[in-house]
């Protein structure tokens, strides 16, 4: 049995909280909002994120974070991007130095450019670490559904002991040590997958849908490889996997946002579509490496109200045409 500390009680906090804690760990949530978190104790429920999940009654709650770090030998970061440096900095002092520390986000900070393991290792540097990504809903994680995930470390021998700590029966993890690769595939297909959605919400079909995966896949894999990605990694469960699983489902917000901006409508109820944050500061790292990437950049303008969906694709269309070989 591990001491795990899980920092952020959305909908994959919570989910997490609950796999590691039916799997016989002591597991403590950790929020802000300690009305939430005294409720979470007392109901084994999460009424704003997952409230049709019974959770763990082993599973304990607080918003204090004296309490839910002082033991704690693994530490799950699985706050959002844009949250992680305020977030770590406050939380820092109360982390023990030895704990392993799990970094969940799938994104980038639109003012520093930074992957999640950048921002946190500048507050916790003498700490352990490995980054956790790859396709898997929260939903379906919480209710013990299978998947597999990628979970990288500095070095493959770190990687492969995390991965043995962090796999439960339902849940697989694969170790890599490319830490780049597993960061920026989990932080780009949030991108594409609102691009992916708009193309639905727009009515233009699941052919367009397919294109746009595609081409976009060649967009991370480009960008990635200038972040020093391995190929692998890209085409593995973190990049080819989670943009799959991603681009096919109004579960994950990211595509059902697309598909919102696609149709004109509003969905301020969807809590967190990271793309939406990720996708400018994405356009620009690509442009400041002069990697062409056509579909991130239109996902960028048209979320800050400078295109249309349908300006974006008629920009796309008339790209001119290349070998599909030498743009991959
Ligand atoms: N939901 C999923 O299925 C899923 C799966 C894999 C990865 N992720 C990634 O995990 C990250 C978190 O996603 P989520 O789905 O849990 O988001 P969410 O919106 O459901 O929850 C985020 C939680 O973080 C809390 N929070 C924000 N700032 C905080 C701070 N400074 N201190 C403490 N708590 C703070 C919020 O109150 C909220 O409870 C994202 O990067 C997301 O891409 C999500
Ligand atoms: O709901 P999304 O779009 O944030 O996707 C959730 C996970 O990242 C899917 O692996």
């Amino acid at each position: 049995m591990k001491q795990i500390t899980v920092i952020g009680a959305g909908a994959w906090g919570t989910a997490l909280a609950s796999l590691y804690a039916r799997a016989g760990n002591d597991v403590v949530l950790y929020g802000r909002d300690a009305a939430a978190m005294a409720a979470i104790a007392a109901e084994h429920r999460n009424a704003a994120y997952l409230p049709d999940i019974e959770l763990p009654a082993a599973l304990r709650a607080t918003s204090d974070p004296r309490i839910a770090l002082e033991h704690a030998e693994t530490v799950l970061f699985v706050l959002p991007a844009q949250a992680l440096d305020g977030a770590s900095e406050a939380l820092a002092r109360f982390v023990p130095k030895t704990a392993l520390l799990v970094l969940c986000a799938k994104g980038i900070d639109r003012k520093s450019g930074r992957f999640a393991s950048q921002i946190v290792r500048e507050r916790l540097a003498d700490n352990p670490f490995c980054v956790l990504s790859g396709p898997s809903f929260a939903r379906d994680v919480a209710r013990g559904l299978p998947t597999a995930v990628t979970v990288a470390a500095p070095t493959i021998a770190l990687a492969e002991a995390a991965s043995e700590q962090l796999s439960t029966e339902a849940f697989r993890c694969y170790a890599s040590d490319d830490i780049a690769g597993v960061e920026a595939g989990g932080a780009l297909k949030n991108v594409l997958a609102l691009a992916a959605g708009m193309a639905i919400g727009r009515g233009l079909g699941e052919s367009a849908k397919a294109a746009i995966v595609t081409r976009g896949f060649a967009e991370l894999r480009r960008l990635g490889d200038a972040f020093g990605a391995q190929p692998e990694t890209l085409m593995g469960l973190s990049g080819l996997g989670d943009l799959i699983l991603t681009c096919s489902s109004e579960q994950s917000r990211n595509f059902a946002y697309g598909v919102a901006l696609g149709r004109g409508v509003d969905r301020t109820d969807l809590k967190l579509a990271e793309g939406v944050y990720s996708a400018g500061i994405a356009a620009r790292l690509a442009r400041e490496r002069a990697i062409e990437a056509p579909i991130l950049e239109v996902v960028s303008h048209i979320l800050a109200g400078e295109i249309s969906v349908d300006e974006a694709m008629r920009t796309l269309l008339a790209r001119p045409l290349r070998r599909e070989a030498e743009s991959v």
